[in-house]
């Protein structure tokens, strides 16, 4: 990589504002995986152990700009703590005076965890002044945050324009592996796309066109999809004004001989729950008070077959509500079948798909498992990386 790292600046004594992706699943006020502070801990070890005083910043969740009590970072200082065995001070909030005095306070090797950058609304729009005071914290900035590198925010861009700003050792890793994967694919060469966040990742097929043999499409992202096929959907997710954008990628797929793979059949359930009613339908033949949670049996086994005959698969997005017992199975037969897959490259990537496959102990049957969703697509598509750009070039 071109940018600099950690290792290349001198930390001793120095306040350091580390931004880390510590936007990990929870529920009930507990962390449910992880991961992404797991993979985060050899920088801040070696931030603490070079003597710097670290200042960690992170986004959980979407609170658009306001206080949001549930997505406080308290349950993650806690967890951090334990998995660092050594005590990790909390600020409630993430920029002013009373961060100032709380810096004031840290000796070196120290750990200080800011507030959710997300409760300020000039976060996300990433503002000049919000950048400024989160650069007044400390002396030199570093990104580890590679889940959230495609965001152009104030703490993952703005603040690189006004300290020295370097990049962490899991940036640095992830970068390194998965460029290492894509620069030369192995063929056949699979994406499997699913998850929630239909917006930001139906764009990413348009590019990966370019690049794959075969497109897998799971999770909510299928039901557009689907619709545009000109089927009934239910209640099942939707991005209305994408339905147009998804029959051209349709078109796109075949024009270029991309084996395109949606769904055949689907589980739906009457309700957003572990006790809805559920039943197997055809995917033509979602009714229309329900709702698709997950892929059905004959879609699982139809991915799991691809992937087999696969070299190289990329797989973000979960196939169904995985947290669920009942809309579980989808995503499990997917992890399975990569698991299985021993001459198949399997690099899993985003904050819930890594939560997945920890859940069904899978995980280090998997060659790597990327900490960034959105992130690792963007980046397979070959797009740059604002988060990456706006640090010091070596
Ligand atoms: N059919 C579906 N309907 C609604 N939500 C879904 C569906 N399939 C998957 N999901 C949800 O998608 C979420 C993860 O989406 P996303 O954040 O895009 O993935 P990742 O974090 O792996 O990048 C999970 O919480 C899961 O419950
Ligand atoms: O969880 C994340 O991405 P992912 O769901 O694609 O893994 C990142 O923390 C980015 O979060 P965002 O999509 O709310 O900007
Ligand atoms: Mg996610």
């Amino acid at each position: 990589m071109n940018k600099k790292s950690v290792k290349d600046v001198e930390l001793k004594g120095k306040r350091v504002f580390c931004r880390v992706d510590f936007n990990v699943p929870m529920k009930d006020g507990q962390v449910t995986d992880e991961t992404r502070i797991r993979a985060a801990i050899p920088t801040i070890e070696y931030l603490t152990k070079q003597g710097a005083k670290v200042i960690l910043a992170s986004h959980l969740g979407r609170p658009k700009g306001s206080v949001v009590e549930e997505l406080r970072l308290t349950p993650v200082a806690k967890r951090l703590s334990e998995l660092l065995g050594k005590d990790v001070k909390k600020a409630d909030e993430a920029y002013g005076d009373s961060v100032k005095a709380m810096i004031e306070t840290l000796g070196e090797g120290d750990v200080l965890l800011l507030e959710n950058v997300r409760f300020y609304p000039g976060e996300e729009k990433n503002d000049s002044e919000l950048a400024k005071a989160f650069a007044e914290l400390a002396d030199v900035y570093v990104n580890d945050a590679f889940g959230a590198a495609h965001r152009a925010h104030a703490s993952t861009e703005g603040i690189a324009h006004h300290l020295p700003a370097v990049s962490g050792l899991l940036m640095e890793k992830e970068l390194d592996v998965l460029g290492k994967a894509l620069s030369n694919p192995e063929r056949p060469f699979t994406a499997i796309i699913g998850g929630a966040k239909v917006k930001d990742k139906i764009g990413v097929i348009e590019n990966l066109l370019e690049k794959v043999d075969n497109l897998i499409i799971g999770g909510g992202l299928a039901y557009t999809f689907v619709k545009a096929k000109g089927h009934e959907i239910g209640k099942s997710l939707l991005e209305e004004d994408k339905i147009d954008l998804a029959k051209t990628f349709m078109q796109k797929a075949e024009e270029k001989g991309v084996n395109f793979y949606m769904p055949v059949d689907a589980i739906v359930a009457d309700d957003f729950s572990e006790e809805a009613n559920i039943k197997t339908v055809a995917i033509e033949e979602i009714p229309a008070d329900w709702e698709a949670l997950d892929i059905g049996p004959k879609t699982a086994e139809i991915y799991s077959d691809v992937i087999q005959n696969s070299k190289l698969v990329i797989w973000n997005g979960p196939m169904g509500v995985f947290e669920l017992k009942k809309f579980a199975n989808g995503t499990r037969a997917v992890a399975e079948a990569l698991a299985e897959a021993n001459d198949t490259y399997s690099v899993i990537g985003g904050g819930d798909s890594a939560a997945a496959v920890e859940k069904f102990h899978l995980a280090d049957r998997m060659s790597h498992i990327s900490t960034g969703g959105g992130a690792s697509l963007e980046f397979m598509e070959g797009k740059a990386l604002p988060g990456v750009v706006a640090l010091n070039d070596k």
